[in-house]
């Protein structure tokens, strides 16, 4: 099933628009397992489990994998979710640029190697780098337009002098991905949600793409300010949460805390709608 699909089959069969982030670190985890590198798999598949049937998606942020030598333990997690949580479609967060002979092995390593569905990208380096991962049938990716970091203001809330209108870098992002970038039809774009007021506006410009909207939870956006600026019946939202929920307990009851904590931010997300 191509990318769009299946996360619009995910939000109805879930009723959710709650995407749980993987960001493994061995030393928040349990007693049992701290410090361990070696079983950041067992920890993320505990994870997942938990909370497979209260998601719209789930997000691997590769970094977490490959400064623990861990890429291995990513390739199994990925057949573990392809196994069992099918209908979830998997975003993997890598936030790849470069030259298109070089963004050709970025893709294959998404999608080929790592099987997922979706990737994220940083667009600033042009359509050349986007393109090559659009060649993959049914694959998705979503290009960083204002991210939820504050310093995403230092680029991306600049003026460009040289295009009709002097948008801001982001809103030009915004009409490139709903219009002549997306050439396939599944590309999407990162928006934070620490920062509703944009949100509002890359949505009034890019209506039909879906928006992926990390920094609820622990970077204290707001659940429902995000709900309202950028849901549509007929445009997904995926709402990433990662610490909050992966180390929702930092002891044996984790995987049980996460869920917890899960289905509070799907009910908060779900109520925001009305
Ligand atoms: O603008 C962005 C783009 C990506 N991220 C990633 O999302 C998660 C957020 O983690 P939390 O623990 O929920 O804060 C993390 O993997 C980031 O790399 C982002 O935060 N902002």
């Amino acid at each position: 099933m191509i990318f769009l699909d299946k996360l619009r089959a995910a939000e109805r069969r879930n009723g959710s628009l709650l995407c749980v982030g993987l960001d493994p670190e061995p030393a928040k985890f349990p007693a049992r397992l701290k410090g361990d590198a070696g079983k950041i798999y067992d920890f993320c598949a505990a994870i997942v489990d938990a909370t497979a049937d209260l998601v719209i998606a789930f997000k691997p942020q590769i970094a977490y994998f490959a400064a623990y030598r861990a890429e291995d333990q990513l390739e199994k997690l990925m057949e573990h979710l392809r196994r069992n949580a099918p209908q979830v479609p998997v975003i993997l967060d890598a936030k790849r640029g470069d030259i298109g002979s070089t963004a050709e092995q970025y893709a294959r390593e998404a999608f080929e190697r790592y099987g997922a569905d979706a990737v994220t990208l940083s667009p600033f380096m042009g359509f050349d780098s986007v393109e090559p991962y659009l060649r993959h049938e049914g694959k998705g990716a979503f290009l960083l337009c204002r991210t939820s970091n504050p310093g995403g203001d230092d680029l991306q809330a600049q003026r460009l002098a040289g295009v009709e209108g002097q948008p801001f870098l982001y809103e030009h992002i915004a009409k490139l991905a709903q219009g002549p970038w997306n050439l396939n039809g599944q590309l999407g774009l990162v928006v934070g949600a620490t920062y509703p007021a944009e949100i509002e506006r890359v949505r009034a410009l890019a209506p039909t793409v879906p928006l992926l909207i990390p920094g609820v939870g622990a970077q204290g956006g707001d659940a429902v300010a995000t709900v309202r600026a950028g849901w549509r019946a007929d445009a997904p939202i995926v709402v990433n949460s990662s610490r909050a929920i992966c180390y929702a307990s930092g002891g044996d009851d984790f995987a049980q805390a996460a869920r917890d904590e899960a289905i509070r931010t799907r009910d908060r997300l779900e109520q925001a709608k009305h």
